[in-house]
C-alpha cells in the first residue's frame, strides 16, 4: 500500500482495497439463552473488506443479537466460528477494538450541538488534529457532516427534553457521524475494521435513508472497512446500495448472497418477485410469520397445508440444500481464503488513515471538557439545582426569618439545621437524569473500549464539585444570614462546608444507585428511600440513645446526614448563649434550661448546656468531616467497582 494514501479524504471515491480482499466471516453461528432457548440457529456469511452487507427479517428474526455476536458484545451462549481478516475472533476481547457498533436507541447528549458531538467523538477516538493523513480535525468533522447531509444543523443542539433539538432521523445520523469520525483505520489496535449498525435507517425518509446508506457505501468503499447494518424496509434505491443481503427470520437463515442475485435465486425456487416490486418488501412479506400477506403471491412454492412457522422452515430447508448455500460453505472453509484475509489485513492496518493520540489522561480532559459544556449548558444537570436550592434557601429563610437566640427559638434553630440538611441532600435526586444522560453516553463509548469507568467517574466528580460548592455558597449566603445564625465568618464557613460535603455525598449516593439501577424510576425510588432511611436513623427524629439497637449499631454509624447534622449544631449552639427571663420569684431557675445570671436580672443559656441536655457528646468536628469524606469516596468507590465489574463481565 502506497504512503500516498494518506493523504486521501473522506469524500474521495478512490478504492484503497480491493472488496474481494480480507473479510469478516461467520460460520454456523448459533445462540442460546442461559435457560436453553435458541435465539440463533446456524446463520453463515462473508463479507469482504469495502462491501456492506444487509441484514434483513421481521422483528424478533434475531437481527440484533447476531450483530451483538458479530461486535462480540453478546451475553448469550454462542457457538459457531467467527473470524476478521482470517483470524478466528470467537470471544475474542480485542475484536471490540475493531469494531464501532450504532446501537438502536440514540445516546447522544442533548446540549452539545452537533458539530461538537461529531468533535468530541473523533477526539475520544484518539484522532489527533496534528494527524499525517488529517490536515484539520475539524476539516475532517465537517466533511462526514457534509456528507450526512447536517452541514445544516452543525451548529443546532442535539436537544434535551425541555429544549426541542434535531429530529429523530437527523440524531440517527449523527450516531453513525460519531462511528465514521473516530479513529478509522488507526495504528494503534484500536482501528476500526467493522462497522456495526442496527437499525440505522430507522426515523429516515427513503431519501434521507438512502444518501446515509450511500455515503457509508462510499466510506466503506474508501477505507476498507466492512458494513454490517441490521436495516428496516429499504426502499429499492436503498436495498442495491448493499452488496449482499442476510435474510433471517425466526433465528434461521433464509438467504445469504448478493443483493443482485436475490431475484434469480427466489425465482429458481419458484418465489418470482414481481415486477416493479420492492425485493427487500418481498423478502419481508415471505418471512413474516406474523402477518402472511404474500400466500397468493407464492402459492406456486408454499403447498396449501404450510402455515406460519412452517413456511419459514421451508425457506430455509431450501436455502440450506441450495448450490448458493454450498457455494459460502466452501469460501467459509478455504484454509488459502484464510491466509490471503490475513495477508490484506496486514498492508490495511499499515494504512493509519489517522493516527492516534489517546491516553487516559487525555481521555479524562476531553470528558471533563464536554461535561462542563453540558453543565452550563443543559439547565437540567445543574442549573434547575441551583434554582430549586435557591427557592428553597429563600422559603426557609422567610419561615425561620431573623430567630433571636432566646430559649423559644433553640428548637426552631435545630429544626431549621435538619430540615435544611436533610432536604439538601433529597433534592439530590434532580441529578438523576443528567447523570443517566451520560451514563448511557459512558456505556456506549466504553463498550468500544475508548475508555473505561475510572476516566468517566473521574470526570463527574472534576465537573461536579465545583457546581456544588456553587449550590452551597448561593443557599448560605441566602439562608444563614436571614434566619439569624450565629453572627461569625468561620461559623458562615463551617456552615457553608457542611453543606457542600452534605451535597457531595449525596450525589455520590446518586451517581452509586444510578450506576448499578440505570433505570430512572427505579434509582429515584432507590435513592429517594436510601435518603429517607438516613433522616430517620440519624439522631434527630428519633434520639441515639432511644433508637433501635439494630438500626443505632448499622446504619446510624454510616449515615453521612447524621455527621453533617451534628458538624451544622455543634458550628451554631456550641458557642452561643440564649437569654431566658428573670422572674422575681425563682430568678433563673424558670428557664428550659438550666441558666446562670451573667448581669443583673439578665439569664442565659450555655450552647454547651443545650447540647448536653439534649444528650449531643464532644465537638468532634474533624472526625466527622473524615467520616462524610470518607462514605463519599466509598460509595463512588463502589460505584467504580460495579462499572468496572460490569464491563469486565460483558467482555468475558
Ligand atoms: N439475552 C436474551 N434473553 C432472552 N431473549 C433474548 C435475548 N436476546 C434476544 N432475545 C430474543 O431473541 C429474539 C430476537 O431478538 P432480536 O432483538 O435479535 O431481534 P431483531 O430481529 O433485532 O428484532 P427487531 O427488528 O424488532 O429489533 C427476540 O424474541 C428476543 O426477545
Amino acid at each position: 500500500m502506497s504512503e500516498d494514501h494518506n493523504d486521501l479524504e473522506f469524500g474521495q471515491s478512490v478504492p484503497v482495497v480491493s472488496p474481494s480482499s480480507s473479510s469478516l466471516c461467520f460460520a454456523h453461528v448459533s445462540a442460546r439463552t442461559s435457560s436453553g432457548r435458541a435465539i440463533l440457529s446456524d446463520i453463515s456469511g462473508r463479507v469482504p473488506r469495502g462491501n456492506m452487507l444487509a441484514i434483513l427479517g421481521p422483528s424478533g428474526s434475531g437481527k440484533t443479537s447476531l450483530l451483538d455476536i458479530l461486535a462480540n458484545r453478546s451475553t448469550l451462549s454462542v457457538e459457531g466460528r467467527i473470524c476478521l481478516d482470517g483470524v478466528t475472533r470467537n470471544g475474542d476481547k480485542q475484536v471490540r477494538n475493531h469494531v464501532r457498533y450504532v446501537q438502536q436507541e440514540d445516546a447522544l447528549i442533548g446540549a452539545l450541538t452537533v458539530r461538537e458531538t461529531l468533535l468530541f467523538a473523533a477526539r475520544l477516538g484518539g484522532v489527533s488534529g496534528k494527524s499525517k493523513g488529517l490536515r484539520n480535525i475539524h476539516q475532517h468533522v465537517d466533511s462526514v457532516i457534509s456528507v450526512l447531509g447536517l452541514s445544516e444543523q452543525a451548529n443546532t443542539k442535539v436537544g434535551t427534553p425541555i429544549q426541542r433539538g434535531i429530529s429523530g432521523g437527523q440524531k440517527r445520523r449523527v450516531s453513525v457521524g460519531e462511528k465514521l469520525v473516530a479513529n478509522i483505520g488507526g495504528a494503534d489496535g484500536k482501528s476500526c475494521d467493522v462497522l456495526v449498525l442496527d437499525e440505522v435507517t430507522s426515523g429516515l425518509d427513503a431519501v434521507a435513508a438512502y444518501e446515509v446508506v450511500s455515503r457509508i457505501k462510499e466510506f466503506a468503499a474508501i477505507t476498507g472497512i466492512i458494513v454490517v447494518a441490521s436495516i428496516h424496509q429499504p426502499s429499492t434505491a436503498t436495498f442495491t446500495l448493499f452488496d449482499s443481503v442476510l435474510l433471517m427470520s425466526q433465528g434461521k437463515q433464509a438467504y445469504f448472497g448478493p443483493v443482485g442475485q436475490v431475484t434469480e435465486y427466489f425465482s429458481k425456487q419458484g418465489l418470482t418477485i414481481p415486477a416493479n416490486y420492492n425485493p427487500a418488501e418481498f423478502l419481508l412479506e415471505i418471512t413474516n410469520t406474523d402477518f402472511m400477506a404474500t400466500r397468493e403471491r407464492s402459492s406456486s412454492f408454499f403447498k396449501a397445508d404450510i402455515q406460519g412457522s412452517d413456511q419459514v422452515d421451508e425457506l430455509c430447508r431450501v436455502w440450506n440444500s441450495s448450490e448458493e448455500a454450498a457455494l459460502l460453505e466452501t469460501l467459509l472453509s478455504n484454509k488459502d481464503n484464510e491466509d490471503l484475509d490475513r495477508d490484506v489485513a496486514t498492508d490495511i492496518s499499515r494504512l493509519g488513515l489517522l493516527s492516534s493520540i489517546s491516553d487516559a489522561s487525555n481521555t479524562t480532559m476531553i470528558l471533563v471538557e464536554r461535561s462542563v459544556l453540558k453543565a452550563y449548558r443543559d439547565i437540567l444537570a445543574y442549573g434547575v439545582r441551583v434554582i430549586m436550592y435557591l427557592c428553597l434557601a429563600i422559603l426557609m429563610g422567610t419561615v425561620w426569618l431573623r430567630l433571636g437566640a432566646n430559649e423559644n427559638t433553640i428548637q426552631s434553630f435545630f429544626n431549621a439545621i435538619f430540615f435544611g440538611s436533610a432536604f439538601m441532600s433529597f433534592m439530590a435526586v434532580a441529578y438523576i437524569p443528567a447523570f443517566l444522560e451520560d451514563y448511557a453516553t459512558y456505556k456506549k463509548e466504553s463498550h468500544e473500549k475508548l475508555y473505561g469507568p475510572a476516566a468517566f467517574l473521574l470526570a463527574n466528580v472534576i465537573v461536579g464539585l465545583p457546581f456544588l460548592f456553587l449550590i452551597a455558597i448561593l443557599f448560605s449566603v441566602v439562608e444563614y444570614w436571614m434566619t439569624g445564625f450565629r453572627s461569625s465568618a468561620t461559623g458562615f464557613f463551617r456552615f457553608v462546608m457542611w453543606l457542600f460535603l452534605d451535597l457531595v455525598a449525596a450525589e455520590s449516593l446518586v451517581v452509586l444507585v444510578s450506576s448499578i439501577a440505570p433505570i430512572f424510576v427505579a434509582a429515584l425510588a432507590i435513592t429517594a428511600f436510601a435518603n429517607g432511611l438516613w433522616m430517620s436513623v440519624g439522631g434527630f427524629l428519633v434520639q441515639p440513645n432511644v433508637l433501635n439497637r439494630f438500626w443505632y449499631y448499622t446504619f446510624y454509624w454510616i449515615d453521612y446526614q447524621r455527621y453533617v447534622f451534628d458538624g451544622m449544631i455543634f458550628n451554631e449552639v456550641e458557642s452561643r448563649s440564649y437569654s431566658c427571663p428573670w422572674t422575681a420569684e425563682g430568678g433563673c431557675s424558670g428557664c428550659m434550661y438550666s441558666a446562670s445570671e451573667v448581669e443583673d436580672q439578665v439569664c442565659m443559656i450555655s450552647g454547651q448546656t443545650v447540647l448536653d441536655a439534649r444528650g449531643y457528646g464532644g465537638d468532634h468536628t474533624g472526625l466527622w468531616v473524615g467520616l462524610v469524606i470518607a462514605i463519599a469516596f466509598a460509595m463512588r468507590l463502589l460505584a467504580y467497582a460495579w462499572l468496572k465489574f460490569m464491563a469486565r463481565r460483558i467482555a468475558h
